[in-house]
């Protein structure tokens, strides 16, 4: 199995494979270092005091709105389990190559799959980035080693799908429809969520490559969390952020479902990874979607009149196909399904 870090490890880098070197242009390295992303309190979004509450509802819609991206505060969920989390993912890549290459998979919806890039089938540049994916939700798979990683994920993965219902109550609320609205339309009791640990290396010529390429996230919502390395940026009206968590929050970004869902009022926003050339950068990402199954496409009670639909109807394991089969380039695979 090819991978990043046994690419660095083997070699004690001082240059960068050609093959991973990326064309990147000019405008695409100038970052607006003056904006950060919003953050809401979860523990307001949750409170019994009603107009904390409907604050709280109000923020979170703007932030869907006009940003797609914000950071989660008083989540509830232990910094233990957080870096018992990273610690877990740290040791999976540790392994041998040998034990990684049993999780190795070889199709898209297999139910645990690690490599290295984007899709390696069809990327023209590879990228620094080596991974871990598990579908964890409505039927639970995890690697069995390291030891007691498998128990970790399945704790955070369960965790998660609290946290996200609450966001989802939120959200259905924010759009004017009561607050199982999104829960009954896409069946998130049994919806899908997907977990992915993202590995990224140091690498001797940060400037030359990508840990991600810009791309925007399939499904509804994505929960995401780091260790203390930085390296996200999205983008917000034209102007590429670099963001800064606080501690300790979560990452959460309304993915091309939700925009689908709501005919583009909520946004899937375009982000990327890079990396450095000290230390490896780990971010953990578990996207919440529908079941598998389920056709997705704009809701009629949540368009307003005279709004036709701008998105066709697919299915979501359909719309994953098309993202996987495709290189991750600049543009969102939404537009691929755009009317
Ligand atoms: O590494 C990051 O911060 C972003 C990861 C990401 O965008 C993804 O896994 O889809
Ligand atoms: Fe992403």
């Amino acid at each position: 199995m090819n991978s990043v870090k046994e690419l660095v490890e083997s070699n004690c880098l001082k240059s960068v494979p050609s093959n991973y070197i990326c064309l990147k242009n000019s405008e695409d390295s100038i970052l607006c270092e003056t904006q950060n992303i919003p953050t809401i309190d979860f523990s307001k979004l949750t409170s019994s005091n009603p107009n904390e509450r409907s604050t709280a509802i109000q923020q979170l819609g703007d932030a869907c709105r006009d940003w797609g991206f914000f950071m989660l505060i008083n989540h509830g969920m232990s910094e233990t389990l957080r870096d018992e989390l990273l610690r877990g993912s740290q040791g999976f890549f540790d392994m041998s190559v040998e034990d990684k290459r049993e999780f190795a998979g070889e199709k898209l919806f297999d139910p645990i799959k690690c490599g290295t890039s984007f899709n390696v089938m069809v990327d023209k540049t590879l990228f620094w980035r080596d991974y871990l994916k598990c579908h964890v939700h409505p039927h639970f798979n995890a690697p069995s080693k390291p030891p007691g990683f498998r128990e970790i994920i399945e704790e955070y993965s369960r965790k998660s799908r609290e946290v996200v219902g609450e966001l989802l109550r939120g959200i259905s609320h924010s759009l004017g429809v009561e607050e199982n609205y999104i829960h009954k339309r896409m069946n998130v009791e049994m919806g899908s969520q997907v977990f992915v640990v993202n590995f990224y290396p140091p690498c001797p010529k940060p400037d030359l490559v990508m840990g991600l390429p810009a791309h925007t996230d399939h499904g509804l919502l994505t929960l995401l969390m780091q260790n203390e390395v930085g390296g996200l940026q999205i983008q917000h009206n034209g102007n590429w952020i670099p963001v800064h968590p606080l501690p300790n929050c979560f990452l959460i970004n309304t993915g091309d479902h939700m925009e689908i869902l709501t005919n583009g009022k909520y946004k899937s926003v375009m982000h990327r990874a890079v990396v450095n050339n000290k230390v490896v950068r780990i971010s953990i990402g578990i996207a919440h979607g529908p079941p598998l199954d389920s056709i997705v496409e704009p809701a009629l009670e949540l368009l307003p009149k005279d709004n036709p639909p701008a998105y066709r109807a697919i299915t979501y394991r359909d719309y994953l196909q098309l993202q996987q089969s495709h290189q991750l380039d600049r543009n969102s695979c939404l537009d691929r399904i755009r009317i």
